[in-house]
């Protein structure tokens, strides 16, 4: 609508204003000191107030922008307010899209539930009979959401498990499905597609932080090592079984977990299969903090949005300040584990740990 032949009525000026604090994206701070000018000159006139000294610098912003609207009629001012509120509406737009606290919830996945809101996106693994179990299809859609989480316009990015469990790591059946180029075959395309699946959490741009609602086990563990934050309720554990199950450590937990926790108790977890609480863990430095049962989802929710809300230029460049230095190597890592895991694969003693579970033999 071309609004510079009208006039801007009070209501209208009202409407302006409650949509200003709308906003999604912050429309930084040129914008912000002419907002709030006009926004002056609109509701009291020309500039009245004493100069601010040179180092009351917000002040003394606020004055200039002010002052320097000179004796622009009231009304003008409050057309010149409407026009630009409805000029930064791309943003306006994305947010009236969605009632305040209701989550924007992407379609499209059969495994996962994503959903974006208050700056926080959040990936739930969503095969609850099955423990959440990561199945063939799961591994790429988490891929998918991470990849759209990196580009949308959230602060922090969460994992969390729906059900009882977080996760109980790898699907097991996922051995079962054997192509025409046989078991070798499999075991390829598995050790390329475990590369790029964990690339992306190498890779992920922004805080990554897991909400261990239960217990998780394998691959849903060893990655927490590349998260940047990782709470967990007093229920959950951490269990990854690899020699019991034939196979060796991946997520580049080979590395991670003994600079986390000292090499021998990495020993205790990534080849005895030492099962650890959350209260273990977290005393080891695999988790951050451990919340009751209770109360964890209220409690950690409410952090996760006072986290979101922090300025998110700051956050991205910290992020990669950190993760720069261990970059290469976490990819030089994850290419040797999947390389030795891809032999593992066609070991006996993966096949028959696998057999077990498969004819409910055993458990872990
Ligand atoms: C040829 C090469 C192919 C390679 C393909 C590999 C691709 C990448 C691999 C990356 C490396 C990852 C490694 C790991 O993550 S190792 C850890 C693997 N996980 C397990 O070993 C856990 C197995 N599950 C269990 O021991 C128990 O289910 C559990 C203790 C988790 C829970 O026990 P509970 O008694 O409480 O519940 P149920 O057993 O009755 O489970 C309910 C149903 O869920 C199914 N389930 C659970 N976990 C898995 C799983 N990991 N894989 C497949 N299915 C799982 C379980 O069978 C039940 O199903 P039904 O109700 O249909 O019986």
């Amino acid at each position: 609508m071309n609004r510079t032949a009208m006039r801007a009525s009070q209501k209208d000026f009202e409407n302006s204003m409650n949509q200003v604090k709308l906003l999604k994206k912050d429309p930084g701070n040129e914008v912000k000191l002419k907002l709030y000018a006009l926004y002056k000159q609109a509701t009291e006139g020309p500039c009245n107030m004493p100069k601010p000294g040179v180092f009351d610098l917000i002040n003394k912003a606020k004055w200039d922008a002010w002052n320097a609207l000179g004796s622009l009629p009231k009304e003008a001012a409050r057309q010149n307010y409407v026009d630009l509120v409805s000029s930064l509406s791309p943003s306006l737009e994305s947010s009236s899209q969605v009632e305040p606290g209701t989550d924007r919830k992407s379609t499209g996945f059969e495994t996962l539930v994503v959903t974006s809101e208050d700056g926080i996106t959040k990936i739930t693994f969503n095969r609850p009979k099955k423990k959440n179990a990561i199945n063939t299809e799961m591994y790429h859609e988490i891929m998918r959401a991470l990849k759209a989480a990196s580009k949308d316009d959230s602060i922090i990015t969460v994992l969390t498990g729906n059900g009882d469990y977080y996760s109980s790591g790898n699907d097991l059946t996922n051995f079962t499905d054997i192509p025409p180029g046989g078991v070798e075959e499999k075991a390829e395309n598995s050790a390329v597609l475990l590369r790029e699946f964990v690339g992306c959490f190498i890779d992920f741009p922004k805080p990554l932080i897991a909400v261990v609602n239960g217990p998780a086990v394998g691959i849903s563990v060893t990655l927490l090592g590349l998260f940047d934050a990782v709470y967990a309720s007093d229920r959950a554990t951490f269990h990854t079984p690899f020699s019991h199950l034939g196979q060796s450590p991946e997520g580049c937990s080979s590395y991670t977990f003994p600079k986390i926790m000292s090499p021998a108790k990495a020993t205790e977890m990534l080849i005895f299969g030492k099962k650890l609480t959350a209260g273990e863990a977290c005393a080891q430095g695999l988790v951050t903090e451990v919340f009751p049962d209770s109360t964890f989802q209220k409690e950690v929710w409410t952090r996760l949005k006072a986290f979101a809300k922090l300025p998110p230029n700051a956050v991205r460049i910290s992020k990669e300040v950190i993760r720069k230095r261990e970059r290469e190597k976490l990819h030089t890592v994850n290419a040797e584990e999947c390389n030795v895991l891809q032999g593992r694969w066609l070991s006996d003693e993966c096949t028959n740990a696998v057999v077990n579970f498969l004819s409910r033999k055993s458990k872990l």
